[in-house]
C-alpha cells in the first residue's frame, strides 16, 4: 500500500507590516553553551548555594459595610463613606496585604498571627496590623518585593486617591504598593452593597 504522505501545516499569515520585518530589531540568538553530562559516579548534590527565588503570596479578605463606623480602607480614612465591621477597623485591603505578606513567608495568616482571641488587635487600625506583619515577613528571614491590592467593590472609590492609598500601605511595609478597584458591574454582594472585599499578592524574597 501507499501512504501518501499530508501535507505539512499551513504556516500562519504575518500582516503586512509595511516592509517591518518582525523580530528585526532584536539581537541574534546566542546558542546556549553544550552542557556536560555529569560523570558516573559523581554526587547528585552539589555543595553550591540554592537559588534565592522569590516567592509569591495571596490573601483575601472581606468585611460588611458599617454605616456606624468611620470608614478606613487602604490605611487612608473616607469621610462621608460607610464604614466596615470587624474586630479592627474592618480595612480589607490592608488586610488582605497582611494575608498576602504571610502566606508569601509561611508563616501563616491574620487570624494564627493576631486572631480575635486577641484583645490587643480590637480596633486596630489596617497600617498597624501591616507595619506588624512586615516586620515578622523582615525577622522571619525575607526582603519584602511589592504588593498588589484590588479592591472589590462600589464603595470607597480608590481612583479619587489612589497615589495617597498607596503610600500609606507602602510607608507601612516599606515596599511598593499598588492598588486597583473594580465594582463587579453591580453584582453579589458587593454589588448589592452590602460590603466590600479585596484580593492582594505579595512577592518577597529569601
Ligand atoms: N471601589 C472602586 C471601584 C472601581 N473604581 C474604578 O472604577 C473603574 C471601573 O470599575 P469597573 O467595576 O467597571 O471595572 C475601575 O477600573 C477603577 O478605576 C474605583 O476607583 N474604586
Ligand atoms: C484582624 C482581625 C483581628 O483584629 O479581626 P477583623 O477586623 O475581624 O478582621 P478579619 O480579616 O475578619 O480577621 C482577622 C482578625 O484576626
Amino acid at each position: 500500500m501507499t501512504i501518501t504522505p499530508e501535507p505539512p501545516p499551513a504556516v500562519p499569515t504575518v500582516p503586512d507590516l509595511g516592509g517591518v520585518q518582525l523580530g528585526s530589531e532584536l539581537p541574534a540568538p546566542v546558542s546556549p553553551a553544550p552542557i556536560s553530562p555529569a560523570p558516573a559516579g559523581a554526587p547528585l548534590l552539589v555543595d553550591e548555594p540554592a537559588p534565592r527565588l522569590p516567592r509569591v503570596g495571596i490573601g483575601n479578605d472581606v468585611h460588611a459595610y458599617d454605616e456606624g463606623r468611620e470608614c478606613w480602607v487602604a490605611g487612608v480614612q473616607w469621610p462621608g463613606q460607610p464604614g466596615l465591621a470587624g474586630h479592627s477597623d474592618g480595612d480589607v485591603a490592608a488586610h488582605a496585604a497582611c494575608d498576602a505578606l504571610l502566606s508569601a513567608a509561611g508563616l501563616g495568616d491574620l487570624g494564627s498571627n493576631y486572631g480575635t482571641d486577641r484583645p490587643e488587635w480590637a480596633n486596630a487600625a489596617g497600617v498597624a496590623l501591616l507595619t506588624e506583619t512586615a516586620k515578622r515577613v523582615r525577622a522571619a528571614g525575607f526582603l519584602i518585593g511589592n504588593v498588589a491590592i484590588q479592591l472589590i467593590g462600589g464603595a470607597p472609590r480608590i481612583g479619587t486617591r489612589r497615589a495617597e492609598a498607596e503610600q500609606a500601605l507602602a510607608m507601612a511595609i516599606g515596599a511598593p504598593v499598588s492598588i486597583s478597584a473594580t465594582t463587579t458591574d453591580g453584582l453579589g454582594f458587593t454589588g448589592r452593597g452590602e460590603g466590600l472585599a479585596a484580593t492582594a499578592v505579595a512577592l518577597v524574597l529569601m
